[in-house]
């Protein structure tokens, strides 16, 4: 599968103007991307996209080598596996981790079907991968704002998709509970079958190694895309920032510093 994600020239125009225009932007399988932009930089509007929420105004989507008007979204949608905050919102705080995690093969918020032994089973398993399983039996609300995350991220996994998007995982995390997040993140890609991982950040030093490719999305056209080791670089990123800054990799991650932090 070769166009795992594909956009030709889209555009996204919504009460006269653009909020997306000249997107080109390829993800092919074998790649994990890392997607930064500022607030308003139409990363929430590209997403919906991808999930075919919203359809270009022009240009081509092609999604799992499925084109956007010649496919049931609605089949191509259980391919991809989403963790936002919005779907953290809408988790009932009463339900079970485990249910929880069962839902995503459903793709419902809680459990409707009767789930098979299979399915308990793979969910053990995907709370054993993430790190999460000592949490089996209780409830959603019991459970920090790291062990929600690793949870959610259980779930979209449930379906096996092909996609999995990860639209600022870490937010609201301290700094033990995100590395946790990572590390978990990490070793998931370490596993058969990982799925194209999106991981939408405002943190540079979260592009970990795995993320073999960045986007740079500025006001809703695509600034810089390519290798991580060469969009994230000095050069690139005060060009996007528009801000001097410096790029210091330590244990394979990125670090930015503001230039005028330095003595
Ligand atoms: N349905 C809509 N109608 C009009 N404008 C919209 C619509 N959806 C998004 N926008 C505008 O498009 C721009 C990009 O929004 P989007 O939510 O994609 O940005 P973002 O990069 O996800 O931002 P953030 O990091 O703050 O979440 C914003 O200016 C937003 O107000």
């Amino acid at each position: 599968m070769n166009r795992v994600i594909d956009f030709q020239d889209v555009t996204w125009k919504r009460q006269g103007k653009l909020i997306l225009y000249d997107i080109n932007w390829n993800v092919a399988k074998g790649e994990h991307w890392a997607i930064l932009g500022l607030n308003g930089s139409g990363k929430t509007t590209l997403l919906n996209m991808i999930n075919g929420y919203i359809w270009p105004t022009t240009g081509n989507v092609t999604i799992l080598n499925q084109v956007f008007g010649k496919t049931d979204i609605r089949e191509l949608r259980k391919s991809i596996g989403w963790v936002s905050s919005s779907l953290q919102a809408r988790i009932r705080e009463t339900l079970l981790t485990e249910d929880i995690v069962i839902s995503g093969k459903y793709a419902s918020i809680g459990l409707y079907d009767t789930p098979t032994a299979g399915d308990f089973e793979k969910a053990r398993e995907l709370m054993e991968q993430l790190g999460c399983i000592h949490l089996k039996g209780r409830t959603y609300q019991t459970c920090s704002q790291g062990e929600k995350q690793k949870i959610l991220i259980a779930r979209g996994l449930m379906a096996s998709p092909d996609i999995l998007i990860l639209d600022e995982p870490t937010n609201g995390l301290d700094f033990i509970a995100r590395e946790e997040l990572l590390t978990a993140i990490n070793f998931m890609t370490t596993e058969e079958n990982t799925p194209t991982i999106i991981f939408v950040t405002h943190h540079m030093e979260e592009i970990l190694p795995l993320f073999s490719n960045t986007l740079l999305l500025r006001d809703g056209t695509v600034f810089a895309k390519g290798k991580t080791e060469e969009v994230v670089n000095s050069k690139p990123l005060s060009a996007f920032f528009s801000k001097n800054v410096e790029v210091e990799w330590r244990n394979k991650r990125p670090w930015l510093v503001p230039v005028t932090c330095r003595k």
